[in-house]
């Protein structure tokens, strides 16, 4: 199969959906990789690096649309990314449908295959294609947190972690999952004091035996979240329902509960937000502020971080992409984890809390797939 690796052409966003090493591999399979010129030069992959795995260098997005059986990307199609897909064409990436109305109906008149990473499942019940990426957003969440705290970015003016004889700062954590227990980490290591929510009471447990004392955890509701938000300083939102536009928890009259210049970073941006006065921001303009809180909505936070995330994600999506290159649309009726990343195929909608979202009929992927 022609695999293609497009550059990415978000706001800053300096991923790329194949390492070299990646290349290597699929070549080593028997397939041919073309990667846009300079789409990894930003974080050291260079077009050399690329030509030494085997892969082709192609001068535009154009020519690897036309020619690629296979694309590979980070981020999902921009208008005039999926503008040229086209039936019987894989396209393998982040989508996060349910809150994107436009590019849904994109995919569905280009009639391509479109495989969400981020709904791709394991035996464990987890998301091992969207799990790399929100180890990063986690962890980033806090750092990005912090810098919004200081008061010269509107921020409140706390220091996380305090210092003797200054209480630290209180961080909430609303969703205890990839996102959640990674923030929940990085601000522990900075002595904050830490908050988590969830509606999974074994997720509860398990953080609780995980880290005892030193962090809280709490069944989420509006009570526990209206009780919190007067004496956080610090939010993140981190909830999902796989494939599902995010449920709005913190509404705009929440926010004068708060401190003013308290925080809110909204990592669930993606789907859609999990703060009703959430709007997608860039890494160029991360922040805003509304009713004196300041809202940090990035919807590509891995992109900051480009170098470390693109290994992560390749790691994660490659065994699958080999998977798809070898045996064509057969992969998914072979894998069910790897068909539950069906979103669109051939104008239909494949995944049911996407057509759900959006008003649009579910047809089940298998059905789909065969008819
Ligand atoms: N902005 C960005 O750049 C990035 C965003 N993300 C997004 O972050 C979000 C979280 O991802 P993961 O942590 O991987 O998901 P996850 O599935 O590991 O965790 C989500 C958690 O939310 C919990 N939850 C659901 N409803 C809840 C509620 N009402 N209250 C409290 N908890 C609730 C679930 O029980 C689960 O434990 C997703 O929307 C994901 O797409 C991930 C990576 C990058
Ligand atoms: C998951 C996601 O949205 C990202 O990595 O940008
Ligand atoms: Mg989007």
């Amino acid at each position: 199969m022609i695999v293609g690796v497009p550059k990415e052409i978000k706001n800053h966003e300096y991923r790329i959906g194949l390492t070299p090493a990646g290349a290597r591999e699929l070549i080593s399979h028997g397939h041919s990789v073309l990667v846009q010129r300079d789409g990894g030069k930003a974080i050291g992959l260079t077009n050399e690096l690329y030509e030494r795995a085997g892969a082709e260098i192609v001068d535009t997005a154009e020519e690897i649309f036309k020619r690629a059986e296979m694309i590979i990307k980070v981020k999902e199609p921009q208008p005039v990314e999926y503008a040229m897909l086209r039936e019987g064409q894989l396209l393998y990436t982040y989508l996060h449908l349910a809150p994107d109305p436009a590019q849904t109906e994109g995919l569905i008149k280009s009639g391509c295959t479109a495989i969400a990473y981020e709904t791709v499942t394991d035996r464990k019940g987890g998301l091992p294609l969207l799990a790399p990426m929100s180890e990063v957003a986690g962890r980033m969440s806090i750092q990005a947190g912090a810098h919004a705290l200081e008061r010269a970015q509107g921020g409140s003016g706390v220091l996380l972690g305090g210092v003797p004889g200054v209480k630290p700062a209180e961080v909430l954590v609303i969703g205890g999952g990839v996102v959640g227990i990674n923030a929940a980490r990085m601000a522990m290591g900075l002595n904050a004091r830490v908050t988590i929510l969830d509606r999974s009471l074994d997720r509860l447990k398990y953080l609780d035996e995980l880290y005892g004392d030193k962090i809280t955890t709490l069944y989420s509701t509006i009570d526990t979240i209206e009780d919190l938000l007067p004496i956080t300083d610090l939010v993140i939102g981190a909830v999902l329902i796989p494939g599902a536009a995010a449920p709005k928890l913190v509404s705009r009259k929440h926010l004068s509960m708060m401190r003013p210049g308290s925080v809110l970073v909204d990592v669930a941006i993606d789907q859609g937000g999990c703060f009703e006065t959430s709007k997608p921001t860039t890494h160029q303009s991360p922040t805003y502020e509304v009713d004196g809180i300041i809202h940090y909505c990035v919807a590509n936070m891995p992109g900051g971080v480009a170098r470390t995330s693109t290994f992560a994600l390749t790691n994660a999506t490659l065994p699958f992409a080999v998977q798809l290159a070898n045996k064509g649309k057969q992969a998914m009726l072979d894998d069910p984890h790897l068909m539950n990343g069906l979103n669109v195929h051939k104008g239909m909608i494949t995944y049911e809390a996407v057509a759900r979202d959006l008003s649009y009929d579910y047809v089940p992927a298998a059905k789909a797939l065969t008819s």
